[in-house]
């Protein structure tokens, strides 16, 4: 019998889905997994035509753009990182257009910097650019603004900043997608006695603790940011997944309630202040 929050993911409405550049990119290469882009958006395509709101926080741009300008080496400076943001932002956005364009739905890009989530006023712009989309039926594709802000590059995280989409556009579910099928007692990179953990209930230190960096790869933050975004999306009410984007039809089978990754439940708490939480992880 399957666990009573899985069925429950069935009746999800508004969706944020978080693609990290691990699962977008050919290690070996650099290269964009075309294959995996193009079944990311025929499953979020689907989602949006069974009527729920779809929204998509993706990565990347610094890897597509390192690949365009034919960079042999990760860049280390934040200046050639931005510079690579730039370059690839505007190809990663003409790709996912054309793939979302051939499944009939209408792409929006929205790019987010620190002010957007600290300044109440541009919050709230934000939010409300959000919602008219929705309601016109679009699906936003959301990116940091790294090009002009190197917050987002120094902290190198987009898993935060999805769980800050999914607490300003009222999101009932956060998916990241990784290169890994969830959260592990330790890096089962490195320690191969690491063990699965399928469903949190709370997150308590001892399960922060877990959460280490990436090791190498294409990746930045790790499980570390994966956990930080668990507790904001979680306070804020929405249930959160962590699971593995190596195939991206888990996405419908996760919807079809089928025991998937890592699985964080809601707890919401009433006096949860976003600008308080930022500031302390991230001052
Ligand atoms: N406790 C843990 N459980 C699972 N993965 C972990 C853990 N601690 C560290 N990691 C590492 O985090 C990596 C995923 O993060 P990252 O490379 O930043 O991916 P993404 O590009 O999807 O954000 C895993 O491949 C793994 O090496
Ligand atoms: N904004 C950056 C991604 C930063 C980031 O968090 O990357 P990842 O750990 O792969 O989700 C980019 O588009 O390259």
């Amino acid at each position: 019998m399957r666990e009573h929050y899985r069925e429950e993911i069935k009746d999800k409405k508004r969706i944020v889905v978080k693609v990290g550049t691990s699962s977008l990119i050919h290690p070996e290469t650099g290269g964009l997994d075309l294959i995996k882009v193009e079944r990311l958006v025929r499953e979020l395509s689907d989602l949006h035509n069974q009527g729920r709101d779809v929204i998509l926080v993706t990565s990347g741009a610094i890897g597509v753009g390192r690949k365009a300008a034919g960079l042999k080496e990760k860049p280390d400076r934040v200046s050639l990182k931005q510079a690579c943001a730039a370059i690839g932002q505007a190809r990663l956005m003409m790709i996912y257009q054309k793939f979302f364009a051939e499944y009939n739905q209408v792409a929006a890009q929205i790019l987010m910097t620190r002010n957007t989530m600290l300044n109440q006023k541009n919050r709230r712009h934000a939010q409300d650019t959000f919602e008219e989309l929705l309601e016109l039926g679009a699906i936003p594709v959301v990116n940091a603004n790294d090009s002009i802000s190197t917050f987002e590059i120094l902290h190198g995280d987009n898993d935060t900043l999805s769980a800050i989409v999914a607490s300003l556009v009222e999101a009932d579910l956060l998916i990241l997608l990784s290169d890994i099928d969830g959260l592990y007692t330790d890096n089962p990179s490195l320690n191969p006695e690491a063990e699965f953990i399928p469903y949190v209930k709370e997150l308590d230190g001892n399960l922060k603790s877990m959460g280490k960096d990436a090791v190498s790869g294409l990746g930045t933050g790790g499980m570390t940011t994966k956990l930080i975004a668990a507790e904001l999306a979680t306070s804020v009410g929405a249930d959160m997944l962590i699971a593995n984007g190596a195939d991206m039809s888990v996405l419908h089978r996760i919807m079809d309630g089928q025991p998937y990754g890592t699985f964080f439940q809601a707890n919401k708490d009433e006096q949860f202040d976003l600008k308080t939480f930022l500031e302390a992880h991230f001052s």
